[in-house]
């Protein structure tokens, strides 16, 4: 895995609140990102995600940010943040029609009713409005997920659920950075974990 071109190169990445940072994901990695409130966990993952103006590069499998028009980029290294935006009046229509299935498998993976696909988001609960955007983006199959704290409203069982998922997918080979304030879930689900503090990252354990 070693002498693979990086899924994800990350060099002297610096914006408001980040960095530098410099970190290389390799394909099928699990990174997590620990640290206190406000130390810059999302405005790291929204850098990655370049929707914040930054310096530095980014690469994803060796091909330079800049080669990518933005929502390219978006789509290959999607963002997944703590609150979700929806923009359509259910849920089903935020879904690619030929990845109805694969939602529905993996809502039934999530502990999520038969038919929260057809429902209106707007009575959506916190905790399914969460799963559900993680199911989006996995019917979107980015190279990299970028999840901000994507079990912090759930259950421990559909928590576990979320975690076997990531790890399976991740198996598939795609990558995840992924921001927790679980030492638990970092241990379990992580390859890697880091601390930030200062919008700076640092080995969370030696
Ligand atoms: N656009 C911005 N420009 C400058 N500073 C910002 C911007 N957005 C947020 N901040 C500030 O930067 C700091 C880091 O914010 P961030 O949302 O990344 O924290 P976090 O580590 O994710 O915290 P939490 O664990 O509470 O979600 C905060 O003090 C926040 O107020």
């Amino acid at each position: 895995m070693c002498n693979e071109t990086p899924l994800l190169s990350v060099d002297d990445l610096l914006g408001p609140g980040v960095g530098p940072v410099s970190l290389t994901l390799a394909i099928g990695e699990r990174v997590a990102i620990m640290g206190a409130s406000g130390a810059g966990k999302s405005l790291f993952l929204r850098q990655l995600a370049d929707l914040d103006p930054g310096e530095g590069h980014l690469s994803l499998r060796g091909e330079r940010r800049e080669a990518l028009a933005g929502p390219a980029w978006r789509r290959r290294v999607m963002l997944v943040p703590a609150q979700s935006g929806w923009w359509a009046p259910t849920v089903d229509m935020h879904v690619d029609p030929s990845e109805k299935a694969h939602a529905a498998t993996l809502a039934h993976r999530l502990r999520l009713p038969d038919d929260i696909l057809t429902r209106e988001v707007r009575v959506l609960s916190t905790g399914e409005r969460q799963r559900l955007a993680l199911i989006r983006a996995l019917t979107r199959s980015p190279d990299v997920l970028l999840l901000d704290e994507p079990t912090s409203g759930l259950d421990p069982d559909a928590m576990a659920a979320v975690e076997n998922l990531l790890i399976e997918y991740s198996r598939e080979g795609t990558g995840i950075v992924m921001v927790t304030h679980d030492a638990g879930q970092a241990r379990r689900v992580a390859n890697r974990s880091f601390v930030m503090e200062k919008g700076r990252l640092a080995p969370a354990w030696a």
